[in-house]
């Protein structure tokens, strides 16, 4: 296996260890990291790979679209960035390149409430267009308010409401590690606010400022400051899919933070068909978590999802080549989806659904 040369890494498994050997301990342990045990960590990965796909053959896959849309959002290819904080601890031009990266290849990001980059420095390096904006909800709601209310005026196209973090999971590396936002860097939402620094540490800043006491009534208010979509980040319960489309929600995601939050939780592959159901086509439902390969956004497709999103492979591939280490790794799971798909039989993503997953029982009397 090379290091080298980042662009003839050929899975991102090679940028997660180059960006082990390139960052600094504390910064690469707080990317890599879930929490307690790391149970969901690793099922997150493992029960994509327990699912079998079964490919359909003499079918003419010469030309294979991968082309999507969600909630206006057109897409290269069923696959956005999901939104993850202080993304210069990585790289110097940190979000900045990111957007850049997905939007050479076609597709969109969602920018965090804590990014090393304010919502307007990247909408104005994005010309109004930078995609999605992630809110965490602050006690003062003042704050809050301002955040939304700043990224509707500045072209961000939806709110995704992330409804996983009322406090922060235990991240036991952190802990050792003293993590910390590296001096010289700040949380450029809040410009000289106090709360631009995590020199406390994230625990305490998390502890501190966001709302534990968020409830669904709080979805109606969030409706009720602005008009741009709603999309909820976080859902894991078939039970809470459902409380969330009878608010209205625009989308849903299905996430359990990249198993940074509740350890021992099932993965999210595992509970999207069910989500799916509760569900029941009133709104785009997206899945993160574990999406290393072309065939694990294949998997999710055909569970039911309308794209998925993927977190820390960007942030290896922002500290290992910036702008370029980003496209590189989008490109490789561009690759591999549509040779899954070719392999598999399908030349659309409206041709993918769940008969591509194996299912002995389906065939048990044919
Ligand atoms: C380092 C890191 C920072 C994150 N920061 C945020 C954040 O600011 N807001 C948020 O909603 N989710 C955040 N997430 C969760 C991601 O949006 C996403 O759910 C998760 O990374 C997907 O799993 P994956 O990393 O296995 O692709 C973060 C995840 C990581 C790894
Ligand atoms: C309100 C929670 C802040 C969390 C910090 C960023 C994040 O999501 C993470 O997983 O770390």
């Amino acid at each position: 296996m090379s290091h080298n040369n980042y662009q003839d890494f050929v899975n991102i498994d090679e940028f997660k260890y180059a960006a082990e050997k390139k960052l600094p301990r504390m910064v690469y342990d707080y990317y890599a990291s879930g929490s307690f045990d790391q149970i969901t960590l690793a099922e997150n990965q493992n029960y994509f790979s327990r699912i079998k796909l079964l490919p359909r053959c003499l079918i003419d896959v010469s030309n294979v679209d991968m082309r999507t849309n969600v909630l206006g959002i057109d897409l290269s290819f069923p696959l956005m960035i999901a939104p993850t904080a202080m993304q210069k601890m990585a790289h110097p031009v940190g979000e900045t390149a990111t957007w850049s990266a997905a939007n050479e290849l076609g597709t969109s990001m969602t920018l965090s409430s804590l990014s090393t980059t304010s919502i307007e420095e990247l909408s104005k390096h994005a010309n109004g267009n930078p995609g999605w904006f992630q809110l965490y909800v602050f006690k003062d709601r003042a704050i809050t308010k301002n955040l939304v209310q700043r990224a509707e005026q500045i072209g961000y196209k939806a709110i995704v409401l992330t409804v996983d973090t009322p406090y922060l999971g235990r991240r036991e590396a952190d802990y050792r590690n003293g993590f910390r936002l590296p001096h010289g860097l700040k949380l450029q939402n809040f410009s000289d606010l106090p709360l631009a620094d995590v020199e406390g540490g994230l625990n305490a800043y998390v502890a501190t400022m966001i709302d534990s006491s968020l409830t669904w009534k709080d979805l109606d208010w969030l409706k009720s400051i602005t008009k741009l979509p709603i999309i909820v980040k976080g859902v894991m319960s078939p039970r809470d899919a459902e409380i969330a489309v009878t608010h209205g929600v625009d989308a849903i995601i299905v996430s359990n933070h990249g198993a940074r939050q509740l350890d021992t939780a099932p993965s999210t592959i595992e509970v999207l068909p069910y989500i799916v159901k509760a569900v029941n086509g009133r709104c785009p439902v997206i899945l993160d978590g574990g999406v290393r390969r072309g065939t694990d956004i294949l998997k999710a497709l055909a569970c039911g999802a309308k794209a998925v999103m993927i977190g820390r492979p960007v942030l290896w591939g922002l500290a290992v080549g910036g702008k370029d280490g980003v496209k590189r790794v989008l490109s490789l799971l561009h690759d591999e989806l549509k040779l899954s798909m070719a392999l598999a039989g399908v030349k659309s993503i409206s041709q993918i659904n769940k008969s591509l997953i194996w299912d002995p029982s389906e065939y048990t009397k044919l």
